[in-house]
């Protein structure tokens, strides 16, 4: 690998960045199309910095720690509601991930998600190319990094991204038709298991059930089927970079693995568990709960397994909001003993860092924090 790794590279002074992207990005062939092509060396921007390279800042590989695993089968038994709401406001404030089994979604639904958006990154460039673009905020977008222009190096991902709530016209029809009845199945599941889970969470913080959903949580839906094809050089890339997430984010992997979230000083990997979701935290609920719930930086080995990783995912985000809303921690969590931790925030303040920053630097929650 080191010896192919010092041929791929070039060593040329006149090295065109810019250049290189904008031709990739103008091609619309995405790293599905760079991987199929039987390439062994990475384009050079899709390099990362040794220092912020997987490799570079792993305490240990041999983690022994695993995240918390959430059992829902008993969810609508009084007896062991407590029990449950307990375990994730665990789960919340020591991890900010846990999976979740039993959550009743059919092992169908799942299958034919995964497979639908594999099929659809599995297509020929010709069909893919028709949706590729870049668009924030509404619609249906086939992309390759949606943050390609705004960060320092790439990473060895595609993604399919629609925009399932609020829609003023129906965004569903815009779904490329090999997965759209699937994608529109998996929303309308993995949405009630998100309001399941909010309700349990608003529980645990001792507020009423229906209280993050009140606030706007189950107005903004965001999908993404992210395809990690196979990459000839894994040790000098990533599959997604180090970040926090928004809202509620609940998460579908295959059996290919790569994900990993920070746990103290150790990246812990996210075995993938046949038929179980995987739920995290974002920024807001760790600000809305004053610091009680916890948003992590999670990340994405760039594969190096000749089958594609394909992960699907629903963020569950604020909607409704007017651009004056604050959202700050939750007055109701407050008292002389807990102040606030964080001052109160806009939603186009928080865009604003957002999309500054790409997945790269300070998010929201260093932001707003009070010292
Ligand atoms: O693909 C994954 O497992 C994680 C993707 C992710 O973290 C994201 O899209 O925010
Ligand atoms: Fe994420």
């Amino acid at each position: 690998m080191a010896t192919e790794a010092v041929n791929c590279a070039t060593s040329d002074s006149h090295y065109d960045r810019l250049k290189e992207v904008k031709e990739f990005d103008e091609s619309k062939m995405g790293v599905k199309g760079l991987s199929d092509s039987g390439i062994t060396c990475i384009p050079r921007f899709f390099m990362h910095p040794p220092e912020t390279l997987p490799q570079h800042n792993s305490t240990s590989t041999t983690n022994t720690s695993s995240i918390p695993v959430l059992d829902l089968a008993n969810l609508h038994s009084s007896a062991h509601r407590p029990g449950i709401i307990q375990q994730i406001k665990d789960a919340a404030a020591t991890w900010g991930f846990f999976q979740v089994i039993n959550h009743g979604i059919p092992s169908s639904v799942l299958d034919d998600t995964l497979r639908s958006i594999k099929a659809f990154h599995d297509q020929p460039h010709e069909i893919k190319a028709k949706h590729y673009r870049r668009q924030e905020h509404h619609g249906v977008m086939y992309t390759s990094n949606n943050d390609l222009h705004r960060s320092n190096a790439a990473s060895w991902h595609d993604s399919l991204q629609v925009y399932m709530a609020p829609e003023e016209k129906k965004v569903e029809d815009d779904i490329p038709e090999i997965c759209r009845k699937e994608v529109v199945a998996w929303d309308f599941h993995a949405s009630k298991v998100a309001e399941a889970l909010f309700e349990l969470l608003s529980e645990g913080l001792g507020l009423e059930a229906g209280k993050f959903k009140e606030l706007g949580f189950m107005k903004a839906r965001l999908f993404l089927g992210h395809c990690y094809p196979y990459c000839p050089q894994s040790d000098l890339t990533v599959g997604i970079k180090s970040h926090t997430d928004a809202g509620l984010t609940v998460l579908l992997q295959n059996q290919v693995g790569g994900l990993q979230v920070k746990h103290g000083s150790e990246w812990v990997d996210v075995k993938p568990l046949p038929g179980a979701l995987t739920v995290n935290i974002g920024d807001f609920i760790q600000i809305m709960s004053n610091g009680e719930y916890q948003s992590v930086e999670h990340r994405v080995l760039a594969n190096s397994s000749k089958e594609a990783r394909i992960s699907v995912l629903i963020f569950n985000n604020v909607g409704g909001w007017k651009e004056s809303d604050e959202f700050g921690p939750l007055p109701e969590l407050l008292s002389a003993e807990k102040p606030a931790l964080y001052r109160g925030f806009t939603v186009p303040e928080f865009l604003q860092s957002f999309f500054s920053k790409g997945l790269d630097g300070k998010n929201i929650v260093e932001r707003v924090t009070l010292h």
